[in-house]
């Protein structure tokens, strides 16, 4: 699991920690660590520049610039020549570095220019550095975390600096992990966390995101529903059954999409409920599923997936569905048919514009701030969100945010939100919280997608058929972390 945390919480490690070690050493190891860093992304004899601002994060990088000078041209460019860290800015005049008032001409640029104690935006001189950067496009590498991010909230303000690799101290923050910071303003792969001690200290994360190595949590669900070792026969019933109550005559598609999702994840069944038209025509599709037309005879679940293609009868399949008592999936148009409070655990599964209508806001205040406009809805309706997106969300009130880190622009495809709905009821069905649900199927389809892409276009069908393979890998301990996300290089 990778883990970040608020500045509070970093903070007040930090202060933990300090009150045991010798005064400058976390800023020591800090800045040794950035040093390696630096060494490791740009070998050889390259020309740095070091913005440097007036707090710590300046102390970190005059620090790490006296240890590179030792082996390459090193200039430092103050944000305010009257305000530097006292001996960090010793050390890089014994180290002889050059003083200079802009980054123009370096191909290299590294920003201590703020770090966690940094208000949003960028102000004189680092504003117009910016521009140069811009212009310019040196290499640019981050100290804790590019300057101007909100570090907390994972927005951007009008200025920043965006990096092309970044290192970080401690534990990953926020807007490492969360967009749209993280994708605008963290490019390249994900930060280099430098481990300076903190770890002891540090209280439960506020973001945290699943990785190859954290198959625990799919073991624990198919522990309870799949017997591997033979002592007790597994039946189709034993491993859930998810109902599906998807589709419309104008979207009979995604009727489809969503059964397959299901079909393709943990669950031992799937049951649909639907008009006769469509319901023949799923299971003329994918003949293992048991339709029931009548919706007063659908049969016993042990999860739901109600709203993707939803059409007109959303509002009555969600109601059907919430009679249960059963955990429910609330995909797209049931979404617009919430009740006031509801009466089962729920996995709400909008996109950003599905949110903005829940939360009678606009798109683009939902795209601004998608963290905090999930929190809102998680903390609106007392359900777990999952904000689907680049890097999407999953909400729930009280617990760290899971955010998924598996995955590929080609997934932006017409269908690929039917397939997790479905996939994700699969897990709800096998036992799964809705948290874990939305995170565990968040995770196996971006994976599949990279899977079935091979680095080019995707139709959402492919995508559920490379679940079980993704699903089978993960479980067994073989899923490579290289092969999960194309977006991690660009
Ligand atoms: N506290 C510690 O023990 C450690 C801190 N470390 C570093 O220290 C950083 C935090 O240091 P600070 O708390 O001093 O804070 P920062 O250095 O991040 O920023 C605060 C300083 O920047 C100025 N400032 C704030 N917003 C600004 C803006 N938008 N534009 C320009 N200047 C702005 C403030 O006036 C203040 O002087 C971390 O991000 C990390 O890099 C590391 O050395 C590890 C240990």
């Amino acid at each position: 699991m990778l883990y970040a945390h608020t500045v509070a919480d970093v903070r007040a490690a930090e202060a933990a920690l300090m009150a045991q070690v010798p005064p400058g050493s976390l800023m020591r190891w800090a800045a040794a660590g950035l040093a390696a860093y630096v060494r490791e992304v740009v070998p050889g004899g390259s020309p740095v520049v070091f913005l440097v601002g007036t707090g710590d994060n300046g102390g970190d990088a005059l620090f790490a610039a006296a240890e590179l000078a030792r082996e390459r041209y090193v200039a430092v460019a103050p944000v305010d020549p009257s305000r530097v860290h006292g001996p960090g800015a010793e050390a890089v005049q014994a180290a002889g570095c050059r003083f200079v008032d802009s980054p123009r001409g370096f191909p290299v640029v590294v920003d201590g220019i703020v770090g966690i104690g940094g208000s949003p935006g960028l102000r004189a001189p680092a504003d117009a550095w910016a521009d140069v950067i811009a212009a310019e496009r040196p290499f640019v590498i981050a100290v804790d975390v590019p300057s101007g991010v909100d570090v907390d909230r994972a927005t951007l303000p009008a200025s920043y600096l965006p990096a092309d690799a970044t290192c970080t101290f401690g534990t990953f923050k926020n807007a490492l992990l969360v967009d749209p910071a993280a994708s605008q303003a963290v490019r390249g792969a994900l930060p280099r966390v430098v481990d300076i001690g903190l770890g002891p200290f540090l209280p439960p994360p506020s973001v945290e995101a699943l990785t190859a190595a954290d198959n625990r949590l799919l073991q624990a669900v198919l522990r309870s529903t799949l017997d591997t070792r033979g002592a007790h026969p597994t039946q189709k019933y034993t491993r859930g059954v998810v109902g599906v109550a998807a589709g419309s005559a104008a979207y009979a598609g995604a009727a489809q999409l969503c059964v397959r999702g299901a079909q393709a994840g943990v669950a031992g069944m799937v049951r649909f409920v639907g008009e006769p038209a469509l319901a023949a025509r799923i299971v003329d599709r994918c003949p293992e599923v048991v339709a029931h037309t009548d919706p007063e005879e659908r049969g016993r679940v042990q999860a739901w997936v109600v709203g993707s293609g939803g059409g007109d009868d959303a509002a009555a399949r969600l109601h059907m569905a919430l009679e249960d008592e059963v955990p429910v999936v609330v995909d797209a148009d049931a979404l617009t048919h919430l009740p006031e409070r509801l009466p089962v655990p729920a996995l709400l599964t909008p996109h950003a514009g599905e949110l903005a209508r829940m939360l009678d806001v606009s798109r683009d205040d939902v795209e601004a701030d998608p963290l905090g406009h999930a929190t809102r809805a998680a903390e609106r309706w007392e359900a777990t969100v999952l904000l689907k997106g680049v890097r999407t969300l999953v909400v729930h009130p009280g617990a760290p945010t899971r955010v998924n880190l598996t995955g590929t622009p080609w997934l932006a495809t017409a269908g690929a939100g039917d397939v997790l709905a479905g996939l994700a009821g699969s897990f709800l069905a096998a036992g799964a919280s809705p948290r874990d649900a939305g995170s565990l199927a968040a995770f196996v389809h971006g994976a599949a997608a990279v899977a079935a892409s091979g680095g080019g276009p995707l139709t959402a069908g492919r995508v559920a058929d490379a679940v079980p393979a993704v699903i089978g890998a993960w479980h067994n301990g073989t899923l490579d972390e290289s092969h999960l996300r194309d977006w991690r290089d660009r």
